[in-house]
């Protein structure tokens, strides 16, 4: 007989392991690692799904007489999950302390998820329905996409006029079957014979498919992209870091890294930080390659993610593009990942299951024999670290493409303007450079990290903030809608004449948002045309790809917003970038603000001049002698790196120790406060049964958190700053599944080292 470990569909500590039952003999052909299975669960037998994990022998003395259950049946009769799939599970978490549950069903999208969908064969349904309605596209073959009309027509023999008709309707664009019926009676015939002949393609519709009207030519290397792209292919590490100026031609390598990958016969998954803000990139990709190419992200129909999903199981697509869920995909012949803009954070989950995707992909990597490539202008210190060591392969582009100048950058001290009476946002150097810009017909990107009319509300009288009534935050003044809004819990409260607290009519607005500077800027600059990129204008589906089109196309002379326009657009027309407030991100309170700080300066600063003009950046600030600014100003990440990777050193942050971070939450401040202090109580225990004693230095005592309340939860947490992973990662499960653990009502999440703790 055999034993199979069944990993059940719930997600909670205590059912976060296997659980054996026992598979009966004339079932044993029938069950696979891999596979769901129905098996009863409880004092009430109640029959639940699950996964099979492993499967062993049965050997009797070794039950020690409990009886085990049987396995009641299959869901499929086979497997759902590979054995690379179950592998990446266990690893996140170990790794990660996310449910192992939590880690199957992100690799099943939308409907086929494993949670809504317990009692259908799911591959099977979806096939059949997927079939029923697909819908058959017709377009001009790629040869011939590039030709005039005319052209095209003399495809065909002149007396074909069904032909000609399908061909003058297809040239502006592809047509599904039914969009010919209705322009063209009885085309099938017609249809046939183009097709016979290779003039036209039929493809199964996928709106979500990119194939592009027209491919792009590559580019002649430079013999500095030639070098890296030698050193990689010779190269036979694991993982590279490729660390090159903004503007150095990094995407061109990704692209010809991507070709050797396709040709060797590798599936291509291409991530980037954000899909709705990369469409340049993505149609960079799409472009160039004559195959079509998955983009997954979280708009597009359930449908459409399911098409994506049979089509990358079957192998059916070689790229794939996405944000960090795609790397959930269920690739069989992985052969690159190429992680694009890897310092930024959205790689970092913050919702179930919280993975870091860097290292998920690296693993990933381990098991199919891929490469993983890093990217960015402005490495995470993680990363650089890594490379430094010797872990990553260090790929080094110092250079902008043809020797183009990085931007001129000049730091304004903000208290000397006000020194002088100018109690602008604008100094008075930013202010005459974009006067020369809009004279010049150049453009400009401007940064406020901050959105809204004013930030804050006061009374002058008593001092009173106008706070959520929800949250321990300050309410911002919205004047679209002329409302306070929070932007933690979004709850929102009309303005009012007098102080709720002491009646006073002092009542002051202060502290400027993206939306006050577009009003501004539209008064001091009458004939300008203002574009303003936050989450407040960008809301409609369309509406980044609107506005970046816009600008692109020079319908605009500025680009206004929050940290949206600080990544990796190419306009060429932009010669000069302002940064109204530095320290907004500077003094934000966790350990990485440097590091992200300095990102975003020298990421925002390196939209300028990137055509044939050289840029000018100016910097605002009220710190002026602040390293970061300065490294920022000369573009010298490794002078900033210097400096940083000491401070991390001296205090034991990343990448000298892990952070783990255990938060609590819930209505009652007292019984939230109760279920910390009992988790760190028993993180003693555990230290003490291991003779660990000495490791509890490396947890602090239970904390409020920075804001205490929000949305009416208040939070309270726990942070292990450890460089001892391994029995942290062990203690950590243990309090788990402890029964005092059990006891706890608030909601609880373990967080590995996350985008902020505090
Ligand atoms: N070999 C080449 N020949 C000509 N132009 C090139 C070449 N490689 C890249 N370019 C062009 O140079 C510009 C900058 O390249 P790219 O966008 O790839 O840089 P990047 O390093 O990815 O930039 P960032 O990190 O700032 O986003 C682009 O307009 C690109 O088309
Ligand atoms: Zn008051
Ligand atoms: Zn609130």
């Amino acid at each position: 007989m055999k034993i199979a470990k069944v990993y059940i569909n719930q997600t909670n500590f205590s059912m976060d392991r296997p659980f054996d039952y026992l598979i009966d003999r004339e079932m044993e052909s029938l069950i696979a690692v891999g596979q769901r299975v129905m098996v009863p669960f409880g004092y009430g037998n109640k029959p639940l799904d699950g996964v099979v994990v492993d499967i062993i022998d049965f050997n009797a003395g070794e039950s020690n007489g409990y009886k085990l259950k049987k396995v009641l049946g299959v869901v499929e009769n086979y497997p759902v999950m590979s054995c690379e799939q179950l592998k990446a599970c266990e690893w996140l978490q170990s790794n990660y302390h996310a449910f192992f549950m939590d880690n199957v069903n992100a690799y099943f999208p939308g409907t086929l998820n494993i949670k809504t969908k317990k009692d259908s064969d799911l591959k099977t349904r979806f096939y059949l329905d997927f079939k029923i309605k697909e819908t058959i596209q017709y377009s001009l073959a790629c040869e011939y996409r590039d030709l005039s009309l005319d052209q095209v027509l003399e495809l065909t023999p002149k007396n074909a006029i069904k032909q000609a008709e399908i061909l003058k309707y297809l040239y502006t664009g592809p047509k599904t079957r039914e969009e010919l019926k209705e322009v063209i009676i009885n085309p099938n015939q017609a249809i046939k014979s183009l097709l016979t002949k290779g003039i036209l393609l039929e493809a199964a519709n996928k709106e979500s498919y990119v194939h592009p009207k027209k491919l792009i030519k590559k580019p002649d290397l430079t013999p500095d992209q030639k070098n890296i792209l030698s050193e990689f292919s010779n190269s036979v590490d694991r993982v590279s870091l490729l660390h090159g100026v903004t503007g150095s031609g990094k995407t061109e390598i990704y692209l010809n890294m991507m070709e050797e990958a396709l040709e060797q016969g590798g599936t291509c998954l291409y991530l980037v930080p954000e899909i709705s803000l990369t469409p340049q990139t993505i149609n960079r990709i799409t472009e160039r390659f004559d195959q079509k190419a998955a983009v997954i992200h979280s708009r597009i129909s359930d449908k459409d993610k399911v098409r994506q999903y049979l089509e990358i199981d079957k192998k059916e697509i070689k790229i794939i593009i996405g944000a960090r869920s795609a790397v959930f995909s269920p690739f069989r012949d992985l052969g690159l990942i190429i992680i694009d803009e890897e310092h930024e954070n959205t790689y970092k989950s913050q919702n179930r299951p919280r993975y870091d995707t860097i290292p998920l992909a690296c693993k990933l990597a381990e098991f199919f024999n891929a490469k993983v490539v890093l990217g960015s202008a402005t490495p995470s210190m993680v990363s650089y670290y890594k490379a430094s060591i010797g872990a990553y392969r260090l790929l080094e582009l110092p250079n902008r493409i043809n020797c183009m100048e990085m931007p001129r950058t000049e730091i304004v001290d903000m208290r000397e303007e006000i020194k002088d009476g100018n109690r602008s946002f604008l100094s008075k150097a930013l202010y005459s450079r974009i006067k020369d810009r809009l004279d010049k017909g150049e453009q400009t990107i401007l940064f406020l990290n901050k959105r809204g009319y004013y930030s804050f509300v006061f009374c002058r009288s008593c001092g009173y903030v106008i706070k959520c009534k929800k949250c321990d935050v300050a309410m911002t003044y919205h004047g679209k809608t002329n409302k306070m809004i929070c932007h933690y819990c979004n709850h929102t409260r009309s303005v009012e004449d007098t102080c709720p607290e002491c009646k006073s009519n002092k009542i002051k607005y202060s502290g400027s948002g993206t939306e006050r500077v577009q009003a501004l800027l539209e008064k001091y600059f009458p004939a300008a045309r203002v574009l303003r990129m936050d989450t407040d204008t960008m809301k409609k589906k369309d509406s980044v790809q609107k506005t970046l089109e816009l600008f692109a196309d020079k319908k605009a002379d500025i680009l206004l917003g929050t940290q949206m326009v600080t990544k990796g657009f190419d306009f060429e027309n932009v010669t000069l970038v302002g940064v109204l407030l530095a320290d907004l991100t500077l003094n934000f309170p966790d350990y990485r603000s440097s590091e992200r700080t300095f990102q975003l300066l020298t990421q925002v600063a390196g939209r300028a001049g990137r055509g044939t003009k050289r840029g000018e950046v100016v910097i605002q600030t009220y710190d002026p002698g602040n390293y970061v600014i300065n490294h920022a100003k000369c573009h010298d990440y490794k002078g900033f790196y210097d400096k940083e990777i000491s401070f991390r050193k001296t205090h034991e942050y990343p990448p000298f120790s892990r952070l783990f971070y255990v938060g609590f939450a819930g209505d009652d401040m007292k019984s939230v406060k109760k279920d910390c202090e009992s988790y760190h109580r028993q993180i003693k225990v555990e230290l003490e049964k291991r003779n660990q004693n000495i490791l509890i230095k490396d947890v602090y005592p239970p904390s409020p958190s920075g804001i205490i309340r929000i949305n009416n939860r208040y939070r309270y947490y726990i942070l292990i700053k450890t460089s001892r992973i391994k029995e942290f990662n062990d203690i950590i499960r243990a309090v788990n599944f402890s029964d005092e653990t059990k006891k706890i009502k608030s909601t609880m999440i373990v967080d590995v080292n996350p985008n902020a703790v505090f």
